[in-house]
């Protein structure tokens, strides 16, 4: 229970984290084992591909220390919007079709967020109680490195979670963390919709050869060691860097290259529906309109199509 909270309290805030939940199809938890890897990359880029494809997508920022989803989609200057007494917060629309919800809108930008586990388990719900995002084909979940409090949180608190996004690198010491976060989603019972890739080799320039800065393979490997779904490879391109710096979705201002390409590509198969876990079938619950695939079974919408 969230620190200072009564019995009552929590189940009023439990219904209503159900309430606003209930409107969102597919709830998605993007995390990795080690910082710096691209989950906040593959988020952004991810939201950006689905909502391109006519889906509603919503990110719920996590990284509560490191709030980064607002500058990367160019809207860390708004701020949120309340109503009730400041009880209901409404998500700024970073394009149409586009919600964000973090702690970015309500700290100045040098401060530093120094809490404990409490609060920010506290804040998380806070969140998923709180603020309305109306309808949504999709919530993505970007989380910090690790499996601490805030993936715990996530974990616990939002019934129906869909499944976890890895994302790694090729290298091996982030691979080791990677299969942590694959062993904790066996552990917490959420399906793995699969692992990323990210920063997967640099294709040099000049010469044209590709370059394994961060190493290649390594989460492929990995995937078929633990029986996880292999999503894809995105490599290294520093104009992708640059346009998350410059707040610009990479998709619309290089839609031919291989990191888009790669991207979209992975949007594709989490959108399809077909990302098979290793620990439970993927499924989802509250079909979108862009989203639903057929049972492969009955090619209906059947129980097995809700994970029952
Ligand atoms: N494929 C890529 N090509 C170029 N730059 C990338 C790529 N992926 C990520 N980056 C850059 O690498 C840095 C780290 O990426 P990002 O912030 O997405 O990682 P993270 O895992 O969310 O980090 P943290 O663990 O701190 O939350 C950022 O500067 C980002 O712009």
């Amino acid at each position: 229970m969230a620190e200072g909270m009564d019995f009552a309290q929590k189940i009023a805030e439990d219904k209503a984290i159900r309430g606003n939940m209930d409107k969102i199809g597919r709830k998605i938890l993007i995390m990795s084992g080690k910082g710096g890897v691209g989950k906040t990359t593959v988020t952004v880029n991810l939201a950006n591909a689905l909502v391109d494809s006519g889906c509603t997508v919503g990110i719920l920022d996590t990284d509560l220390h490191g709030p980064n989803v607002a500058k990367m989609l160019g809207c860390e200057k708004e701020i949120l919007t309340t109503e009730n007494d400041g009880k209901t917060f409404y998500p700024v629309e970073a394009r149409p079709g586009l919600k964000v919800m973090s702690l970015a809108f309500a700290i100045e930008p040098d401060s530093p967020v120094v809490w404990r586990g409490p609060m920010k388990i506290a804040a998380i719900r806070q969140f998923l109680a709180q603020a309305d995002w109306g309808e949504l084909d999709y919530l993505l979940i970007d989380s910090p490195p690790g499996t601490g409090d805030e993936q715990l949180t996530v974990c616990q608190t939002i019934p129906e979670l869909t499944g976890t996004i890895i994302v790694t690198t090729g290298q091996e010491v982030a691979i080791l963390d990677a299969r942590r976060s694959v062993s904790f989603s066996r552990k917490m019972g959420v399906a793995i919709l699969g692992v990323v890739e990210n920063m997967s080799g640099f294709i040099c320039p000049g010469c044209k050869t590709e370059i394994p800065i961060f190493g290649i393979g390594g989460g492929k490997k990995m995937c078929e060691q633990m029986g996880v779904p292999f999503l894809g490879r995105v490599p290294l391109e520093v104009p992708l860097m640059e346009a998350e710096d410059a707040g610009k979705s990479y998709l619309g201002m290089q839609p031919a290259s291989p990191s888009s390409a790669a991207l979209k590509a992975i949007a594709e198969i989490i959108n399809s529906g077909t990302a098979v876990s290793s620990h439970r079938s993927t499924d989802f619950a509250g079909s979108a309109s862009c989203a639903p695939s057929a049972c492969s079974s009955c090619s209906s919408n059947c129980s097995s199509r809700k994970g029952e």
